[in-house]
């Protein structure tokens, strides 16, 4: 194990906003220690900066504004684990903090203990195409068995937004009679874990060599990431039945996961093949790769895949995983990589997609998402859509709507 200190140039610099120590535990897992200062929205900072100087000076820049060694050692350990595991684990991040994660997750537990009516009222069929709402047991499984979980669906409160009637787009269902915080503490969380998700694109934008804010101009900013906050609680397997899942195996279908859980059941396919219990550190996120990336970088990240285990008899378990996913108008043309990054690809790298849900990369970002949206409301009709995606097997609850649906806002197709 070992520490770097401050992950990016001097506190003298108002426009360096991260400052960072990593820490590598044994393998597999990396863990690091970020001390992050995003600015409020997510859309207008620029946290791991590698920003020039604004004169052109003839030699290097001053050294305030040159990211500090430990930022770049940061960044290959990002960079390394990603291509490896696919998976890090990053501890003790001040966003979302430490006290937010676990007052969601103690609001959480309040709302799950809920009479099932209570909860059955905030159904997610009611939540329409928003796909925001509450997940009875039962509601979702991977390759035809049923996962033992329920859930809450949700993301930021769009009132009004120029995709809003797309689906993903609109207002949340919260307890309010029964549990006031959640409604606050929800969508405080979605804003800050969104913040750690524009900081590890910037990170990886340094790994890959790319030019200068690439990620987020051409995933991000179109006209912002798709953010999909879900809440997970599993419960303990009936024993008598045997093989039963909280989540079956799978890899994710968007750009990054970042997750946050209070009990042990969480599992990653190593390399070599073997299920290795990913460590449970309070204050910590998994970060993962999801499927897109892993198109998007031509197979150099790898997808990885993992599923949770049910808890102890006894006891129970919140996961808190956040699906930061490319803008809905996103183009998904592979990233254009440099030769140095390109020759780091392995050779057998598109073997991984014929087990994924993704045909070819192609179109809109919308145009995957749709698809997965589509399984839950059959008789969504998109707007010149053409599906860019097999339909996973994820999802089992289907919410036929009456009338057919009218939608704002267009696909590029
Ligand atoms: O809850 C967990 O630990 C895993 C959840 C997960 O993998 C997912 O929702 O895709
Ligand atoms: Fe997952």
């Amino acid at each position: 194990m070992w520490n770097a200190k401050d992950l990016i140039g001097s506190a003298a610099s108002p426009d360096l906003q991260v400052r960072s120590s990593f820490q590598v535990l044994a393998a597999p897992l990396v863990t690091s220690n970020t001390r992050l200062q995003p600015s409020s929205t997510w859309a207008n900072q620029s946290p791991l900066s590698t920003s020039q100087p604004s004169t052109t000076a003839p030699f290097s820049p001053p050294p305030h504004r040159r990211p500090a060694a430990a930022a770049l050692a940061t960044v290959a350990e990002i960079h390394s684990a990603f291509k490896t595991f696919g998976l890090f684990l990053l501890t003790e991040s001040p966003t979302p903090s430490l006290a937010l994660t676990t007052e969601l997750s103690g609001a959480f537990a309040k709302f799950y203990a809920l009479p099932q009516e209570d909860k059955r009222a905030l159904d997610l069929r009611n939540g329409g195409w928003a796909w925001r709402g509450y997940m009875p047991f039962g509601g979702e499984g991977t390759k035809d068995k049923t996962d033992l979980k329920e859930g809450f669906y949700g993301g930021p409160e769009h009132t009004s937004h120029e995709l809003g009637g797309l689906p993903t787009y609109g207002l949340n269902q919260f307890p309010d009679a029964q549990v006031p915080e959640l409604r606050e503490l929800v969508l405080d969380f979605t804003e800050r874990i969104t913040e750690l998700g524009v900081v590890v694109c910037e990170a990886m934008t340094i790994a890959l060599k790319l030019e200068r804010g690439y990620i987020k101009k051409k995933i991000l900013d179109k006209p912002n990431p798709v953010q999909l906050f879900r809440c997970f609680h599993y419960i303990a397997a009936d024993d008598a039945k045997g093989g039963q899942f909280g989540i079956g195996e799978h890899s994710d279908f968007g750009l990054l996961t970042l997750l946050a859980q209070n009990g042990p059941g969480l599992q990653v396919l190593s390399p070599g093949g073997k299920w290795l219990d990913v460590p449970v550190i309070p204050g910590s996120f998994v970060v993962n790769v999801g499927d897109i990336l892993d198109r998007l970088t031509s197979g150099l990240y790898v997808s990885p895949f993992h599923r949770a285990i049910p808890p102890a008899p006894g006891t129970d378990r919140i996961s808190i995983p956040f699906f930061f996913d490319p803008a809905w108008n996103a183009e998904m043309v592979p990233f254009p990589l440099p030769p140095t990054t390109k020759s780091q690809i392995p050779e057998d790298a598109e073997k991984r997609w014929t087990r994924t849900t993704f045909r070819n990369l192609e179109g809109v970002w919308g145009q995957y998402l749709g698809v997965k949206v589509r399984k839950v409301f059959p008789d969504l009709v998109l707007p010149e859509f053409t599906a860019v995606a097999r339909e996973s097997t994820l999802h089992k609850l289907a919410v036929p709507q009456n009338a057919a649906p009218t939608i704002r806002g267009a696909i590029a197709v």
